[in-house]
């Protein structure tokens, strides 16, 4: 992979205007085939040199191309090759079709193909150009395979998983490899469409990085790379007020964990003092579970209108285990135009009156990180959420877009959007996150940015990777409070 294109993501349309592009600028469309199709055949001989036969499934289009180049280049090695096609190979077209016809192997029907012992499949059925639901024919031969348990190769993409979505469309292959070429799709790292892939391999295979780069959208991996120039190292000279001041909202005396959660974890990610705001009725709880937070009485609106004076209290958590209801809505108000992160509670409060909070969102100036998980986007943002037709990204996107707010949809596979359209997708997170308080330890560590005074689309992506991060090193048995020890420094 090439090292400038190691975080970009392409999706399939931008990924045709590169290939024409590379064809407009005189670079050889069937040198490129050639060259993925030998990357799949290399990677089929180094993952199974055992394999008793590699099968190729060859589809209708250049991804059947690929695959006819792969067979070749595996039956040019001494290897035993079967090669089956959807549809008549004699109808392709183009590069494809001049791949088949160098291509000196029989070929047999889809249909025909029947799993043994040994077999190795290169799936080659379809790649970037699929748009609807698999065929049938096509459907039955990945049930077979799977009932076969054969292991597979994709070319491109698992034939089935939409590389715009990673939606599957009807069925796909689940391969346990599977070789792109230039850059990622968001296929590869949405759900469901990530898990089918397997291991990822982006190859290089000879489109220069220029061309990609100006036609690729403002779409990343989310690494450091998006994020890192903010993250300055510490300052020997700083004091606490300096590294930030983080307030956190605690609900009632049944419900102070989640706040005390995502306090602990603002300290441990960096904000130089944290406090716990807390209704008179939740003090006494809270103070006796407190240490370095510190814990301050916040009932009304009165009381927060005077600590809001307090300019050096620089950034706000707002949600977790507050309860929902018309002081969650006056509380957020008032903050909206400061920093903050509206969690859980806090943005379900606004599920039947939105407008007035992303009117302010759009006129304060502040900076508003909202952090929905599937239940939540869907009571804030119905219309958004019932657009089957939208990926998480885009669905992100257009939330960011309606609320001027930097929208970090939560999953195994979250996405963080800004307004202008600028998204991460992140990749590094366990299942083990999924345990009760993992959101509002995320909440935490997202006030810590804000308060070190990132700014809100670079501080909420930096704390969804920190999070992964720290689940990793928190291991399987972790649990939100073992999560919170295992924030890692900002690199
Ligand atoms: N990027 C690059 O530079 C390079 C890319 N390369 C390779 O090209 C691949 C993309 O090729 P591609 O555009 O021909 O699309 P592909 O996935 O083969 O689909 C074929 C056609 O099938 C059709 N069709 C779609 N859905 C269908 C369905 N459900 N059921 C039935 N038919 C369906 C649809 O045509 P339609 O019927 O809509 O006219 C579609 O166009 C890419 O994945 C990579 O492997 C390499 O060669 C190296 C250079
Ligand atoms: N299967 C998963 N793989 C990786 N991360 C996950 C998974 N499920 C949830 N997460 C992450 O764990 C956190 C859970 O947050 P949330 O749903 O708000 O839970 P809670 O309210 O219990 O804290 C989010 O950051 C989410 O992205
Ligand atoms: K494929």
């Amino acid at each position: 992979m090439l090292e400038v294109l190691r975080d970009v993501l392409v999706t399939p349309t931008e990924m045709t205007a590169i290939d024409n592009a590379a064809a407009a600028s005189g670079i050889d469309s069937f040198a490129l085939m050639r060259s993925a199709g030998t990357a799949v055949s290399a990677a089929a001989l180094r993952l199974f040199p055992e394999a008793l036969r590699f099968v190729v499934l060859c589809g209708p289009g250049n991804n059947g191309g690929d695959g006819y180049v792969a067979a070749s280049a595996l039956a040019d090695g001494g290897a035993a090759v079967a090669v089956f096609a959807l549809g008549n190979p004699e109808a392709l077209k183009g590069d494809a079709a001049r791949a088949k016809s160098a291509c000196p192997l029989t070929v047999q029907p889809l249909e025909a193909y029947e799993p043994k012992l040994g077999d190795v499949v290169i799936d080659a059925l379809f790649g970037a150009g699929l748009t609807r639901d698999l065929p049938a024919e096509a459907q039955r031969t990945i049930a077979r395979a799977s009932e076969g348990h054969v292991p597979v190769i994709a070319v491109d993409l698992p034939s089935g998983v939409d590389g715009r979505t990673g939606e599957i469309r009807g069925a796909s292959f689940a391969a346990v490899h599977t070789v792109t070429f230039m850059a990622r799709k968001p296929g590869h790292l949405l759900m469901p469409g990530r898990v089918r892939c397997g291991t990822l391999e982006v190859f290089d295979i000879g489109i220069p990085a220029r061309l990609v780069s100006e036609r690729a959208g403002d779409l990343r991996l989310n690494t450091p790379a998006a994020w890192g120039s903010h993250a300055s190292a510490l300052d020997p000279a700083t004091h606490k007020y300096r590294r930030g001041h983080l307030g956190v909202f605690s609900g009632g005396p049944r419900s102070t964990g989640a706040a005390r959660l995502s306090a602990t974890a603002g300290l441990a990610a960096g904000a130089g003092l944290v406090t716990l705001a807390s209704p008179t009725e939740a003090l006494a709880a809270n103070a006796s579970h407190l240490t370095a937070v510190m814990l301050r009485e916040i009932h009304g609106t009165e009381d927060l209108a005077a600590w809001l004076k307090d300019k050096r209290v620089n950034a706000f958590v707002l949600g977790p285990g507050f309860g929902v209801g018309k002081k969650a809505r006056d509380f957020a108000l008032m903050l909206c135009d400061r920093a903050l992160v509206l969690d859980a509670d806090g943005m379900t409060s606004f599920e039947k009156d939105r407008t007035e909070l992303f009117e302010r969102a759009a006129s304060s100036g502040g900076r508003l990180v909202m952090t929905p998980h599937e239940g939540e986007f869907a009571r804030l943002f119905p219309e958004i959420a019932a657009e089957a037709a939208l990926s998480k990204i885009e669905k992100a996107q257009a939330a960011a877009r309606l609320s001027h707010a930097v929208v970090v949809y939560k999953g195994p596979d979250t996405v963080v959007a800004a307004p202008s359209g600028h998204a991460v997708v992140n990749d590094n997170a366990p299942p083990s996150l999924a345990t009760a308080g993992s959101g509002d330890v995320l909440a935490g560590i997202m006030g810590a940015h804000l308060a070190q005074g990132m700014p809100a689309f670079e501080a909420a992506a930096a704390a969804v990777w920190r999070h992964g991060e720290a689940g990793r090193r928190a291991g399987r048995g972790m649990t939100a409070e073992t999560l919170v020890e295992c924030i890692p420094p900002l690199p």
